[in-house]
C-alpha cells in the first residue's frame, strides 16, 4: 500500500516541529510558510530560523510558500495561530479527505471553536484534533511524547491516520471527542498566563497548584457545558497539557503572564511579538462564551482583568476574596 502524502500548514515552531516529528523515518513531508524567503531557507539550511532555529530540520522536509503546492496531500496538519486558521483555509484550493487541527485557541471574532471553522470551509473533510502537552522544541529534538488525536471521522479516520501520523517518539492515542480536546487546548493558555502571574509575584508553589487544580475545574465545567468528555479533558489534551504549560518559562503564556506579574503592562508584554500567545486572544472570546453558557470562570475573569491592564496584585486579591463554596461545586 502507498503512504498517505502529509503536508503540515505553518511554519512556526509547531508547524515546524510536527514536519520535523514526521519526517524522523525519512518520510517526505511538505511545509507551507507564510514568510517570504522563509521556505527557500528552511531547504537550503535545514533550519527555521525564524520560529525554531534550535532544531536541524530533516532533508525529506520540503518546504514551500505556495499553498497552491499542498493539493497533493492526502492529510493536511493545519497549524497556524488560532486567528487565522480561517483565512488560510479559504486561500487553499483544495481539502483533502483527512484535515488535523493543532492551533490551540477559539476564533475571536466569531466565537467558533477550530473544528467549526474547518468544518464551514471544507464540509466533505472529516476533521481531527491533535493536542497534548508538546512543546515545539522537544518534539523537534526527538524526544518522546504523546498527544491526543481526537478524530470526528471515527475509527475509520483513525485508521488512516495512525499509521501517517504515530512514530517511534510521538505517541497518538484515540479519542472521538473534537470538542472536549479542543477545550483543553484553548482553556490551558489562558490557564498558564494566570500561573505565570503567581510565578512573577512569587506567590510560591502552593498558590500555583491551587491555581492548576482549580483552574481545572474551570476547564470540566467548560468543556462539558459544550458537549466535551471529563475523561478528554482528564486526558494529554487537558489536564497533561494545562500542567506542563502551567509549569514552565517554556511557555509562552506562562512567560506572558510572568511579566505581568512582574509588573509589565499587558500593551508591553504583548507588544513586537512575533510568536503568538494565544492566551491572551482566547481569553476574551472564552469568557463571552462561558458567560453565555452560564458557566463561572473566575480564573479565566481574571486573565481578562489583566489583560485590560489592572494590576496583578488587584487582580489576585480580588480572586482570593471570593465567596468560600464547596470544593465539587458544579457552578
Ligand atoms: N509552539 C508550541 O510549542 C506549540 C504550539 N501549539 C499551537 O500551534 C499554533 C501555532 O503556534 P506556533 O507554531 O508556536 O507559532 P509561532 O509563534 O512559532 O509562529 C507564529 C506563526 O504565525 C504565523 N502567522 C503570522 N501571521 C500570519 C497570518 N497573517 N496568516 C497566517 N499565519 C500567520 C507565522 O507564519 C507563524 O507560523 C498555536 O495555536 C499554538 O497554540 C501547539 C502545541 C505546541
Ligand atoms: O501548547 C504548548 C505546549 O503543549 C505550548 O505552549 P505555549 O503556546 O504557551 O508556548
Amino acid at each position: 500500500m502507498t503512504q498517505a502524502s502529509i503536508g503540515v500548514v505553518g511554519a512556526g515552531a509547531w508547524g515546524t516541529a510536527l514536519a520535523q516529528a514526521l519526517a524522523s523515518d525519512g518520510r517526505s513531508v511538505k511545509l507551507w510558510a507564510l514568510e517570504d524567503g522563509l521556505a527557500d531557507a528552511v531547504n537550503s539550511t535545514h533550519r527555521n530560523h525564524l520560529y525554531l532555529p534550535s532544531a536541524t530540520l530533516a532533508s525529506s522536509i520540503e518546504a514551500t510558500g505556495e499553498l497552491a503546492d499542498m493539493r497533493s496531500c492526502d492529510i493536511l496538519l493545519l497549524v497556524t495561530p488560532a486567528q487565522y486558521l480561517g483565512r488560510v483555509l479559504k486561500n487553499l484550493e483544495h481539502f483533502p479527505r483527512d484535515l488535523v487541527l493543532c492551533s490551540k485557541g477559539i476564533e475571536a471574532s466569531s466565537g467558533r471553536m477550530m473544528h467549526d471553522v474547518a468544518h464551514d470551509c471544507a464540509p466533505q473533510s472529516d476533521i481531527a484534533v491533535l493536542s497534548g502537552p508538546t512543546f515545539a522544541h522537544e518534539v523537534a529534538a526527538g524526544l518522546p511524547c504523546a498527544v491526543t488525536l481526537a478524530c470526528g471521522g471515527g475509527e475509520t479516520q483513525w485508521e488512516r491516520l495512525a499509521p501517517a501520523i504515530a512514530r517511534q517518539n510521538f505517541r497518538p492515542y484515540y479519542s472521538i471527542d473534537v470538542v472536549g480536546a479542543e477545550v483543553g487546548g484553548a482553556v490551558k493558555n489562558v490557564l498558564a498566563i494566570a500561573c505565570g502571574v503567581v510565578e512573577g509575584l512569587e506567590l510560591g508553589q502552593n498558590a500555583r497548584n491551587a491555581l492548576i487544580t482549580r483552574g481545572f475545574a474551570e476547564m470540566l465545567r467548560f468543556g462539558v457545558a459544550l458537549g466535551g468528555q471529563p475523561e478528554t479533558l482528564n486526558g494529554l489534551c487537558g489536564l497533561g497539557d494545562l500542567v506542563l504549560t502551567c509549569s514552565s518559562t517554556s511557555s509562552r503564556n506562562f512567560s506572558l503572564g510572568k511579566a505581568l506579574g512582574e509588573g509589565m503592562s499587558a500593551k508591553e508584554a504583548l507588544a513586537d511579538k512575533r510568536t503568538v500567545a494565544e492566551g491572551a486572544h482566547t481569553a476574551p472570546v472564552l469568557r463571552d462564551l462561558a458567560r453565555k453558557q452560564g458557566v463561572q470562570m473566575p480564573i479565566t475573569e481574571a486573565v481578562n482583568h489583566l489583560l485590560e491592564g489592572r494590576s496583578a496584585r488587584d487582580v489576585v486579591a480580588e480572586l482570593l476574596s471570593r465567596p468560600l463554596k464547596a470544593e465539587g461545586h458544579a457552578h
